[in-house]
This record gives structure tokens, C-alpha cells and sequence, in this order.
């Protein structure tokens, strides 16, 4: 390892002589060393998955609800097929053009405020599905998810933005699994509130779920105003004083120490050094921007771009979600569970307990690693709930002779071994895919591009998301495909499909800065990847006499742009 302190313009007190940005040439060194401080902020920022997982799970007990049904449908015990769909999908809709606009608001007024505002809208979206029951009920719930939606796309996308720049990087991978502990947590919450409501005789049964979402908007949008935001926002805007501040205090250092001044050189260095590449031009250029460069070359902004929203549209194929919106149902037609509720609860403890198995696994064994073996274990279950389904399980059943509306299972047994093949399911993948493609997208855009690449790939899990909240029903619907649990074999195919691609086209960015990641993928292929050493600083190559070249700075500095 290349380590001339010489060249870092060190001095004896840790701290670096006035007149310019310090530069190592040690690619060890270009961070502080991880303060409890730092993993307090970065598991902070974390909670705003409590609002996607609560948002996607209240909804499902609240439909089940009479006193909702009667609110929306009057007169009816159900809400209609239509209407439901319209209920459910306009929360995906809204967040998916939430998570569209957010990058350019976050490159605009910063990541923290673009957050705060998100909370804002957020807090509007629930005040409106509060008024539900009176006047015109379903447009007041329906508009109100919309607005809802909206917010929670703003806060999906710049959270993973915010915690991947200013997370250290040996922790990086953790602290941003953080952000899917957080999801299904709400997701869990959610199950647990309309439990608790569901029975209630007045409108509290769907409007004490909808309030509490508030809750969650209030505490990260009052937290957050005291915390910095990202100092690579700062750079990108050309502000290099608040960029020093804001990395002094989420390092917990003196803004003149060697770290401060080295990390900071690095991320400038970075910049220019992207910038160069990546000229920005006007708002549309900036946006066209993500789909420069060759297909073919592993490094374009082309390739990043299509990884981040293929990595997301995978996360989405894995069929996870056929379970946490679908599993009360499904399970109720298989006629051998009594308690279908109760499974479904297990399967989100399941999905909670979990997901922190990946804090250790995605900076030990690596991104790329954990997605393979994730992929593969969901393959194999997913094929062997669909198998033994269409030899004895599920596939098979009889008219229930006390009640001819229902059917059972034939062989009880062996319904009840592919259930616990979908625990098996959940648990793969909330140790892997679950938190491994938020991190993957936090971290492999160029700093010119990441707020945009990041709502790109966001918006794509939505999409992916509602895409399958849609289609899945018709799947497996008595009346409509009938599927059963052969579905299984879709979501088995489709995660091989996922398990080929992590081989070719997932590189390993464990353990690396940001900036070096950029590197990474320049000098290697997916494959080669995990061997990939840091050799040398990008402010080395731009310094002079151990400090960064004042042209780069100056540059940075001038050129500082929102596009
Ligand atoms: O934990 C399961 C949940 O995680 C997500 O895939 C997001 O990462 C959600 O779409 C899903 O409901």
C-alpha cells in the first residue's frame, strides 16, 4: 500500500496548514474514523422506510374493514374490485412521479430540505384521507394516497441519496440495509394497527391507521432539521465552506483536521474529475445525461443507469410482494389454514427479523455475493412450493362437504411444507435482495448523475411494484388464470433470471468510497470485481506539493450547478 505521509501534507497535530484542501495519496485514508455520532444520523435518516412499509401495508386491513366499506361503497360489505384497485395502486402511482421529481428537487434546494418537503406533502396526503367518510369518500381517500404517494417517492428516493453519501463507507451497506429493517418494520406495524382497529364500530376502525401515519412524517421531518445535509450536495453546488461544515460535523471532526480536509479533497477531485466527463448542460441535457455512453461499456452512464432499475425491477420480480399484499387470500383458498391472518403476521415477523442478518453479510461477504446466494435460495424454495403444489400439495383439493362454496386441501401436510418453503422464501430474501438493491443503487451513479439515477431506479421499484399488485390477482384469481400455487414457477423463473444477471452484471462495491466505486467499474468487469484494489486517490492525481490543485477547486467552486 502506497502510504508517503510526506505527501499528505500531515502535520504533527492531525491538522492541515491553512491555504488549501490536503491530499493522501493512501487510498485507506480518505475518511475519519466511524463515530457513534455518524451511525446515529445514518440510522436516523433510516426511518423514513417506516413510511413506505406502513403506507404498503396499512391499506390491507383498512379494505377488510366494514365500517370502510360502508364509508366508500355505502351500503355494500365489500369495496369493489375496481375500487379497490383504484385504493391500492394510487399510492405506487403517486410515488412513482414523487421519486422522478425528487432527484432534480434534491440537487435544487438539497437532500435534507427535499426530505423535510416530502414530509410536508407527505402530512397533506394524510389530512386528506382523514376527511374519508364525509362529502365524497372515495375521492377524499383516493386523492389523498395520491398526495401521499408523492411524498413517500420524494423520501424513498433521497433517503437512499442521503445515507449512501453520508454514511462512512465501511458501514455503508449496513447503515442503508437500515432503511429496509425500517420498511418492514412498518410493514409490520401496519398489520399490527388494523388488528387492533379493525373491530372498532366507529370510523377510528380506518381513521386511527390513517392518523398514525402522520406520526411518522412529524418525527423525520423535526429530526432531520437538526442534522447536515450531504456534503457532496455542497460540492456539486461549488459551496466548499458548508461542504467542510457539514462533513465536520457528521465525522464529529475540526473542520481544519487532516480527515476533513482529505475526504473532502476526494469528493472534489471526484467532481471535477466527472464533470470533465459529464458536462452539465441545461435541464434536459442533464437528464439525457443518464443515458449517455455505450451499452456495452460496464462504466457508461447507460450501463448505471440500466443496472440501478433492472437491480430494483428484480428486487420486485422476486415476488415478495405476491405475499405481504396477496398472502391472507391466497391462503384462505388453499382451505387448510384456519388462522390465515396469523400465518400472514408470521410471514412480516419473519420478513423483521431477518433483515438485519444482511447488516453483518453485505460488509462481509459483499453486494454481490449475498444477491447470488439470496437468488438462489429464493429460486430453489420458489420451485419447491410450485413442485410439490402441482404433485400433492396445494394444486389438489375437494368440495368442502359442509359448505359447497369452499374447497379443501387434499393432503393438509403437504400444504402446510410449501408454506413453510414461502417462510424460507422471506427470510432469503430480507437477508439479501430485500436491503441489497437500495444499497447497490446508493452507490454506483457518478456524483453529476446520482440524484437522478437513484430516483430513476426508485421509481422503477414502484412501477415493478403496482405492475404486479395489478397483475398478480388476474394470476391467480379462481375466476380468471387460476394458477394456484403453479405461480411459483413464475417467481422461480424469474428469480434464475435474477441469479444469472447478479453473475454477469453485478459488481462488487463493498468496502469502497464512493468515488472509488466509480473507479472500480471503470477498471474491471462484474466478475473480477471483488479482487478490485483501491490503488490510488483521486486528489493525488490532481495535487501539487500535497495539497489539491487550487484550479480544481477553483473550478469546482465556479461550475457548482443544481443540473
Ligand atoms: O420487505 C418487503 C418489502 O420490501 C420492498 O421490496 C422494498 O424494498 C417492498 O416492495 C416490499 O413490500
Amino acid at each position: 500500500m502506497s502510504a508517503p505521509e510526506k505527501e499528505t501534507a500531515v502535520t504533527g497535530t492531525g491538522r492541515a496548514p491553512a491555504g488549501g484542501l490536503a491530499v493522501t495519496h493512501d487510498v485507506e485514508r480518505i475518511e475519519a474514523p466511524v463515530t457513534w455520532k455518524a451511525y446515529l444520523i445514518c440510522a436516523f435518516a433510516s426511518f423514513g422506510g417506516i413510511f413506505f412499509g406502513y403506507d404498503s401495508g396499512y391499506i390491507n386491513g383498512v379494505l377488510g374493514s366494514a365500517i370502510f366499506q360502508n364509508a366508500v361503497d355505502p351500503g355494500s360489505n365489500a369495496v369493489s374490485e375496481s375500487n379497490q384497485s383504484l385504493i391500492v395502486s394510487i399510492l405506487s402511482c403517486g410515488t412513482f412521479f414523487g421519486a422522478l421529481i425528487a432527484g432534480d428537487v434534491a440537487d435544487f434546494i438539497g437532500r435534507k430540505w427535499t426530505v423535510i418537503f416530502g414530509c410536508l406533502i407527505y402530512g397533506l396526503g394524510v389530512v386528506i384521507q382523514m376527511i374519508t367518510g364525509d362529502g365524497d369518500p372515495l375521492g377524499a381517500i383516493v386523492a389523498g394516497r395520491l398526495i401521499a404517494g408523492i411524498g413517500v417517492g420524494f423520501e424513498s428516493a433521497i433517503v437512499i441519496l442521503y445515507m449512501s453519501e453520508i454514511c462512512p463507507r465501511k458501514v455503508r451497506g449496513a447503515l442503508v440495509a437500515g432503511y429496509q429493517f425500517c420498511i418492514t418494520i412498518g410493514i409490520m406495524l401496519a398489520s399490527c394497527v388494523v388488528y387492533a382497529t379493525e373491530g372498532r364500530s366507529d370510523t377510528g376502525a380506518y381513521r386511527i391507521p390513517i392518523a398514525i401515519q402522520f406520526l411518522w412524517a412529524l418525527i423525520l421531518g423535526i429530526g432531520l432539521m437538526f442534522l447536515p445535509d450531504s456534503p457532496r450536495y455542497f460540492v456539486k453546488r461549488g459551496n466548499l465552506p458548508r461542504a467542510t461544515d457539514a462533513l465536520s460535523r457528521l465525522r464529529g471532526q475540526p473542520k481544519d483536521s487532516e480527515y476533513i480536509q482529505v475526504e473532502l479533497s476526494e469528493i472534489v477531485a471526484n467532481e471535477e474529475f466527472e464533470r470533465q466527463l459529464i458536462p452539465s448542460t441545461t435541464w434536459f441535457g442533464s437528464w439525457a445525461n443518464c443515458f449517455k455512453g455505450s451499452v456495452w461499456k460496464a462504466n457508461s452512464n447507460l450501463r448505471k443507469t440500466i443496472l440501478g432499475t433492472s437491480l430494483q425491477m428484480m428486487q420486485q420480480w422476486t415476488g415478495v410482494n405476491f405475499i405481504f399484499y396477496y398472502s391472507t387470500p391466497f391462503l384462505q383458498t388453499t382451505g387448510a389454514i384456519s388462522n390465515t391472518f396469523l400465518i400472514s403476521m408470521v410471514f412480516t415477523i419473519i420478513n423483521v427479523c431477518s433483515t438485519p442478518i444482511s447488516f453483518y453479510t453485505v460488509e462481509k461477504f459483499g453486494r454481490r455475493t449475498i444477491l447470488l446466494y439470496g437468488a438462489l435460495g429464493m429460486l430453489i424454495c420458489q420451485f419447491l412450493v410450485a413442485i410439490i403444489g402441482v404433485t400433492v400439495g396445494f394444486n389438489h383439493t375437494h368440495v368442502d362437504p359442509a359448505d359447497a362454496t369452499k374447497t379443501l386441501a387434499d393432503n393438509i401436510p403437504a400444504v402446510n411444507c410449501q408454506i413453510a418453503f414461502i417462510a424460507i422464501f422471506i427470510f432469503f430474501f430480507a437477508s439479501t435482495w430485500g436491503p441489497g438493491a437500495w444499497i447497490l443503487i446508493g452507490e454506483i451513479f457518478p456524483l453529476p448523475i446520482r440524484s437522478r439515477g437513484v430516483g430513476l431506479s426508485t421509481a422503477s421499484n414502484w412501477l415493478w411494484n403496482t405492475i404486479i399488485a395489478v397483475i398478480t390477482p388476474y394470476m391467480v384469481g379462481a375466476n380468471r388464470g387460476d394458477m394456484k400455487s403453479s405461480v411459483f414457477f413464475v417467481w422461480g423463473a424469474l428469480c434464475t433470471g435474477a441469479f444469472i444477471y447478479t453473475y454477469l452484471f453485478v459488481p462488487e462495491t463493498k468496502g469502497l468510497s464512493l468515488e472509488q466505486v466509480d473507479k472500480m467499474m471503470d477498471e474491471t468487469t462484474p466478475r473480477t470485481s471483488a479482487k478490485w484494489k483501491p490503488h490510488k486517490t483521486f486528489a493525488s492525481e490532481m495535487a501539487e506539493g500535497g495539497f489539491l490543485n487550487k484550479g480544481v477547486v477553483a473550478d469546482v467552486e465556479r461550475s457548482g450547478s443544481a443540473v
